[in-house]
């Protein structure tokens, strides 16, 4: 065999080995139970020829474990966004996750901060993970130098936190084309994220300053995202968990109706009026109110669905159309009409239908309602997020519905349904912040304190979240503090801080004077090994 061909052969069964180990990973409890359009041997065609080891894995397979035990107890893990590791070296003691919020990272964590429009630079989440996951390995690192100079029986009682507490980052909307959604998934994974949850939220568009505006993208552009996400995992042999969250709850537009799957949620004009643009246009040049202006209008345009206006043609109908000799009742011609339409039926398809059936055109426009940006007027519903999330379900491995001031109602559709498709699915919630919890839809103040719990055991919300309102509680200690700085100086740090910090049972709380948390023991450490000296001394 000539010198080269070896080379060839060796390369080509180095290629199928790696589809193998591919094929034998995707075997793995981990790794069994999700769905992928692609091959192996299609990923091994787009991975390294060395593999770059992942460092996040071992978190992500601890999360993996953590959250199916919650599962399987019918309980939850509790958490809350943070950017800084000292607050979270403080959350150890209590939660085994981290949470690192986009909102939160944009809003401290670079030199333009704003509100949470994921107008931050992409790298922006994966460098905050990076600097908690290696800060994490560093208070790891410390605590263990502290506890192997102690003997077994003095280590129980001693500080054993576990710092190294999974990472789950916010992925937002995967920052641009599929190209940069993959980047980004390399990143956070390369920065030790051991999840990312990525959404179907409108590249640009994500909006919380104002009541109305939040954008969606169709269906099959948040399937692209999250099959994104996961190729880019699988090219990296990546364990780190795909949270699929929607964004859909409260969504008001849709970026393009090129999806049929969504046909049934966007809103058109029943009424041939002048363009909404023109209208809103007009008004601003005559110095009207725009909002105004736009209010009326949906109003005048009779705004609502293409089943909607089939419905009160329908139900507007004195007689039946001659062409339908065998249908009885208005409410007959209603149901024939939903029963030969469901999901996927492609607005041109619902015309056929209602055409056949009424002998009529119905006139729907859903262009004249578009936006400023060219978006579509879209209505949200459960169903319409039960229907995206079953879409991603397989590719990804938790569900997430993202929901403003929720109605338990809808929270509990959501999960029933999923559950009734995907009986062993894990869930993750996010509560929010300041939210009113009126209780005619559901809340009370006994229902709020055992909620979480009940999300837990009876639908699987495995995964709960305060995103980034916990940053209220920190500024609340802060200003206590400065309060108390200013107005009682060193009397009121020693009477406050100090004493109760330093007597606080069973742990001191960590500060500069407790060696062990600032790292001095550690570096005491470096110097005498570096010295010479046996550092492990028991004492
Ligand atoms: C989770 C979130 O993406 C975040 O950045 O923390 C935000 C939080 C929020 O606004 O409630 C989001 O849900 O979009």
């Amino acid at each position: 065999m000539p010198e080269q061909w070896k080379d060839l052969v060796e390369e080509q069964k180095s290629f199928e080995d790696e589809v193998i180990r591919i094929d034998e990973w995707w075997k793995t409890p981990r790794q069994a139970g999700i769905k992928r359009p692609w091959t192996a041997s299609t990923i091994a065609s787009l991975r390294n020829t060395v593999p770059v080891p992942c460092l996040a894995n071992a978190s992500a397979l601890k999360l993996w474990a953590l959250l199916h035990e919650h599962r399987s107890r019918g309980t939850t893990e509790l958490t809350f966004g943070a950017t800084d590791p000292i607050a979270v070296s403080q959350m150890a003691k209590y939660m085994r996750t981290v949470y690192v919020s986009g909102g939160l990272s944009g809003f401290s964590e670079n030199n333009y901060p704003g509100m949470d429009h994921a107008d931050y630079p992409w790298d922006t989440v994966p460098k905050v993970v990076e600097k908690i996951f290696k800060s994490q390995q560093w208070h790891d690192q410390r605590q263990r130098q502290v506890r192997m100079q102690h003997r077994i029986e003095q280590r129980a009682r001693m500080e054993n936190w576990d710092y190294l507490m999974p990472i789950i980052a916010d992925g937002d909307m995967g920052f641009g084309s599929l190209t940069a959604t993959l980047k980004s998934t390399k990143a956070l994974v390369e920065s030790g994220a051991a999840g990312i949850h990525i959404d179907d939220l409108a590249l640009g568009l994500k909006k919380f300053t104002i009541g109305q505006g939040r954008t969606i993208v169709p269906t099959s552009e948040y399937e692209d995202r999250v099959k994104a996400v996961r190729m880019q995992l699988d090219i990296m042999g990546a364990e780190t968990l795909l949270f699929a969250r929607c964004d859909l709850d409260h969504a008001d537009f849709i970026t393009s109706v090129i999806d049929p799957r969504d046909h049934e949620y966007i809103l058109g004009a029943t009424r041939n009026v002048k363009p909404l643009q023109e209208v809103i246009d007009e008004a601003i040049t005559s110095g009207e109110s725009p909002t105004a202006a736009r209010d009326e209008w949906l109003v005048s345009a009779g705004t609502m669905t293409f089943d909607e206006a089939v419905e009160e043609e329908i139900l507007g109908f004195k007689q039946q159309p001659k062409s339908i000799i065998n249908i009885q009742s208005n409410d007959d011609l209603l149901n024939n009409y939903k029963s030969r339409v469901g999901y996927g039926t492609s607005l041109s398809q619902r015309r056929a239908i209602a055409k056949e059936l009424l002998g009529v055109n119905i006139f729907f426009d859903w262009e004249i309602p578009r936006s400023h940006n060219g978006q579509y007027l879209y209505r949200s519903t459960v169903k319409a997020i039960i229907e995206r999330a079953t879409v991603v379900a397989p590719l990804g491995d938790v569900s997430w519905a993202r929901m403003d001031l929720p109605d338990y109602n809808d929270i509990k559709a959501y999960h029933e349904t999923m559950l009734s498709r995907f009986p062993s699915r894990l869930f993750a919630f996010s509560w929010g912040g300041e939210w009113k919890f009126p209780s005619s839809a559901g809340w009370t103040a006994e229902r709020l304190k055992t909620v979480s719990q009940d999300m837990a055991k009876d639908y699987g919300v495995v995964w709960q979240i305060q995103p980034m309102y916990m940053i209220q509680g920190v500024n609340m200690e802060i200003e206590k503090s400065a309060e108390m700085w200013v107005n009682e100086g060193m009397g009121g740090y020693y009477e406050k801080i100090q004493l109760p910090a330093t007597q606080r049972k069973p742990w001191k709380v960590d500060g500069y004077e407790k060696m062990s948390w600032c790292g001095g023991y550690l570096s005491d450490a470096f110097f005498a090994a570096i010295a010479g000296e046996e550092i492990l001394q028991k004492k």
